[in-house]
């Protein structure tokens, strides 16, 4: 398993966001994790990517113990993720955002970028033919010097994806990748996931789409009040009597 859950579980005071969660991602699937609203889905993300600590489990990366580690170490050792609202800089164009997103691969301090080291001067062309790369990939080589704020909600969500990218990632973790979009335009984000995967790198995302949910990925974790209640292939979770329980009154699994 490139990623390994165990027994993974946050308190938020009296509050158990995640209760004893485990499960695997192996390398080049599509895994979905999908609940209700407040089953706890962004929690996970959060523990995974280091931006909160667990009350207790262990999360490991290729083996190694990466429970409790800063996010930046764990963006570095390979784990990007994206938000739920994007976290673009709306005031600096595609490619400056692009630009910072690759920060984490390079090593230039303030003193290499003041006096132009050979260091920052071949850190900087790698970071150009990175974002250049990215761009491509992500369809918005004709926005490149566009500002942010001036694209559309769409093209800011593959923007996003793009920043996480550019960090080359073993794993990227895709928060609602689609959230605030409307259906018809859902369609270039789930192509762009499978070119993702295409690629040879590892999605695991959370989606309340349900119907691009069963198109799109492998497998899913299903959690509920914080634990996880299922786990298949997209045909057993929609026939899963739990599931469909967990969902009545709420959404329904099409
Ligand atoms: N920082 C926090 N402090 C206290 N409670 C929190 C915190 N973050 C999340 N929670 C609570 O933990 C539970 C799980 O929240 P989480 O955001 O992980 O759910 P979710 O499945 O991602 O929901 P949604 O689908 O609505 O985004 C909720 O009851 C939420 O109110």
């Amino acid at each position: 398993m490139l990623l390994k859950i165990e027994k993974l579980t946050k308190h938020f005071e009296g509050l158990v966001a995640n209760n004893n969660v485990e499960f695997g991602l192996a390398r080049g699937e599509i895994l979905a994790i999908i609940g209700p609203n407040g089953a706890g889905k962004s929690t996970l993300f959060n523990l995974i990517s280091g931006m909160l600590r667990p009350t207790s489990g262990k999360v490991y990366l290729e083996g190694a113990d990466i429970t409790g580690l800063k996010s930046h170490t764990i963006a570095e050792k390979g784990i990007a993720r994206t938000f739920q609202t994007t976290t673009l800089f709306d005031e600096l164009r595609v490619v400056d955002n692009l630009a910072i997103g690759h920060k984490v691969r390079t090593k230039s301090g303030f003193w290499d970028t003041l006096f132009h080291t050979s260091r920052y001067q071949r850190e900087r062309e790698e970071t150009q033919a990175k974002v250049m790369d990215v761009l491509e990939f992500i369809g918005l080589k004709h926005n490149a010097f566009d500002f942010v704020s001036t694209l559309p909600q769409e093209a800011q969500k593959r923007l996003s994806i793009g920043v996480a990218l550019v960090s080359e990632p073993k794993i990227i973790l895709l928060d609602e990748p689609t959230a605030g979009i409307i259906q018809d335009e859902t369609d270039a984000i789930t192509d762009l996931i499978f070119k993702i995967k295409a690629k040879g790198i590892t999605v695991c995302l959370i989606e309340h789409k349900m119907r691009m949910v069963m198109d799109l990925v492998d497998r899913i974790v299903v959690l509920n009040y914080g634990s996880k209640i299922a786990e298949g292939t997209p045909e057993e979770i929609s026939n899963n009597p739990k599931v469909i329980e967990a969902y009545l009154g709420g959404e329904h699994i099409a």
